[in-house]
């Protein structure tokens, strides 16, 4: 197993738990999505086990074992990258998407033409148009959906064992999120890369998802293969979750 997240409960300062007890595991190249209403503690989980957790916040309870082993964060560092929601907007607006980048796989060890091999490949991989011109432009020359595509193209270049994706297609409009999401699993996909995708849209989450992890104020009401939480799904509120979906798994595809 990739990662085994075992009774996981984790605070902010001296406050009470925001996550209470949450279990889950991801497989190799799998897709693992985590939904619920803003506040469940979806976010906070993910960067527990990206260990970018605020300062004030403190696992206080149970294991993250990555590939069998607790969790270290040189480990992570290494073989995890992350998307946000505003990956793209997270460029530097002053330098180009070449210097950009060519920094952050210089931070990762990897250089000279391998580093150029890495960029212009999975630029095309996103399916950018022209990899030489967008190396060569800056953030604001490009829309927000090629912004967003040079994130993941980042997040990749690495070659991570995980992808931890928070909201990464909301800030997009539905035609973008449903190309974008595409793009991402397709990258994924051929690297056998595993996610873990943070998302309040179940329509998403049951287009992407092998298992669903459904949470609400800070627990796990519901888990399992995508197939049994969208057509089998025990707890109410799961059941309220979908009866807001016209056709799960339908909506993106
Ligand atoms: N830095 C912080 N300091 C104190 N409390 C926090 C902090 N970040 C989050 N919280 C609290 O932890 C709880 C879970 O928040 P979290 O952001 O993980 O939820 P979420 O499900 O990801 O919500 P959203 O979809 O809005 O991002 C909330 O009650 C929130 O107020």
């Amino acid at each position: 197993m990739l990662l085994e997240v075992n009774d996981l409960s984790i605070s902010y300062g001296k406050g009470n738990p925001v996550v209470h007890g949450v279990s889950f595991s991801v497989d190799k190249g799998k897709i693992l999505a985590i939904i619920g209403e803003s506040g469940s503690g979806k976010t906070t989980v993910l960067r527990a086990v990206g260990h970018i957790l605020p300062r004030q916040g403190q696992v206080t309870g149970g294991h993250i074992l990555f590939e069998g082993k607790e969790s270290e964060t040189k480990t992570i560092r290494e073989k995890t990258s992350f998307i946000f929601q505003d990956s793209g907007a997270m460029l530097n607006p002053i330098r180009t998407i070449g210097t950009e980048f060519s920094e952050y796989l210089a931070a990762h060890g990897i250089t000279g033409g391998e580093a150029e091999d890495r960029m212009t490949n999975l630029l095309s991989q996103v399916r950018l148009p022209d990899p030489a011109g967008i190396l060569k432009s800056y953030p604001f020359e490009l829309s927000g959906g090629m912004r967003q595509r040079v994130g993941i193209a980042m997040a990749m270049a690495i070659h991570p064992e995980l992808i931890l994706a928070d909201e990464p297609t909301s800030a997009l409009d539905v035609t973008n999120q449903a190309v974008v999401v595409r793009e991402m699993m397709d990258v994924c996909a051929r690297a056998d890369t595993a996610i873990i995708v943070v998302t309040h849209n179940m329509a998403l989450a049951s287009y992407m998802a092998d298992t669903i992890l459904v949470m609400k104020d800070g627990n796990a009401v519901e888990y399992g293969s995508a197939e049994k939480v969208i057509y089998h799904p025990k707890d109410p509120y799961t059941k309220l979750l979908l009866a807001a979906v016209p056709d799960p798994g339908g909506v993106l595809s």
